[in-house]
């Protein structure tokens, strides 16, 4: 197990030498995200002075209207990933189409994110995020963005909260790092999570219970609260998924009729939701079967996601098969 407080960039250059082949192109790409969450985090802790709440007075290819914050987040993590040289394509929930930098001719990875999530709550001071998947190059197009999740490289969020998180996984396990803004440094404070095997949260935002295409959920919602069970749901995934990792439980954001397909994105959201809690012992479906087994079929697509606890996934199957 590693050491509390070692710092991101050395546990990944140790994670590295495990692999004899390893080039230090992963190493190099996940350092170049972590730099632009600590520029990002310099903006959230101060968002309230500098002109950055606020809507941009624009709607993104999602038909949502983007937040400066979205926009800034975005820039600052294209600049980055660019910049590095280790991804040849990137792919954004703020962009119509990946982009394809220059210096990253070479490169062997694309990456998928969400500059920002939880874009509801930027303004009222609540817990947002980034969240980012990377997959192999394969054929050097906007298919390298269609592969299953479980072929992900690694995943990972950044959570802009009471404290701010870097939460990694490259398919050995799942660290949590905190960041100390005296040095400037994410040190390892969550070695090794694994999600418990039951909990007594559920997440879900039921004021859609009406509008869910399953009504059995209903059902299923009511069985847990006779189990004793209480309920948190803050609006932003990253947040939402992150309580659910340490405390246990279900997360879910069920099809309705308003988002026939649930509202969030497979590849910026779900799958690296998936492959964390996948790798810390908890399991992800769409309803039907696991996230990281779903074939994309277009960059933007939405998926019903629960993830979570074995038992209350395992659970929720039985409701809704
Ligand atoms: O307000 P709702 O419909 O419950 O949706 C909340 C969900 O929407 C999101 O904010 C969508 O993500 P973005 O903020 O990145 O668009 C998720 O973080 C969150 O889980
Ligand atoms: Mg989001
Ligand atoms: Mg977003």
């Amino acid at each position: 197990m590693a050491n509390i407080g070692i710092d991101l960039n050395r546990f990944i250059l140790e994670e590295e030498r495990k692999y004899p082949e390893a080039t230090g192109s992963l190493s190099i790409a996940l350092t170049a995200i972590e730099s632009a969450g600590k520029i990002i985090a310099s903006h959230v802790r101060m968002a309230g002075l500098a002109d950055i709440l606020g809507k941009a007075g624009k709607t993104n290819i999602q038909g949502e209207e983007v937040q400066k914050l979205d926009e800034l987040s975005n820039e600052i993590l294209i600049k980055h990933l660019s910049d590095c040289g280790q991804f040849y394509a990137l792919a954004s929930e703020e962009l119509d189409e990946p982009i394809y930098p220059p210096k990253g001719v070479d490169g062997k990875y694309v990456i998928a994110f969400d500059p920002l999530d939880g874009s509801s709550n930027i303004d009222v001071n609540v817990s947002i995020g980034t969240i980012f998947s990377i997959h192999r190059r394969i054929t050097g197009t906007d298919e390298d963005f269609l592969q299953e999740g479980y072929k992900q490289v690694a995943a990972g969020y950044i959570i802009y909260g009471s404290s701010t998180m870097f939460v990694l996984t490259t398919g050995n396990g799942v660290n949590g790092f905190t960041l100390d803004p005296s040095v400037g440094m994410f040190l390892l404070s969550h070695p090794d999570m694994k999600i418990p095997e039951k909990g007594k949260i559920y997440s879900i935002n039921e004021a859609n219970a009406k509008k869910w295409i399953q009504p059995e959920l209903i059902n299923y919602i009511e069985t847990l609260k006779e189990e004793g069970y209480t309920t948190r749901y803050i609006g932003s995934m990253v947040a939402d998924v992150h309580r659910t990792l340490i405390k246990g439980g279900v997360f879910g954001y069920p099809a309705d009729r308003k988002n026939q397909n649930g509202k969030l994105r497979l590849l910026y959201e779900a799958s690296p939701m998936a492959f964390i809690i996948e790798q810390a012992g908890g399991k992800a479906t769409d309803g039907n079967i696991d996230i990281l087994q779903i074939k994309p079929t277009d960059i933007h697509q939405r998926t019903p996601v629960f993830l979570g606890s074995k038992k209350e996934i395992n659970q929720l199957l039985e409701f809704i098969k």
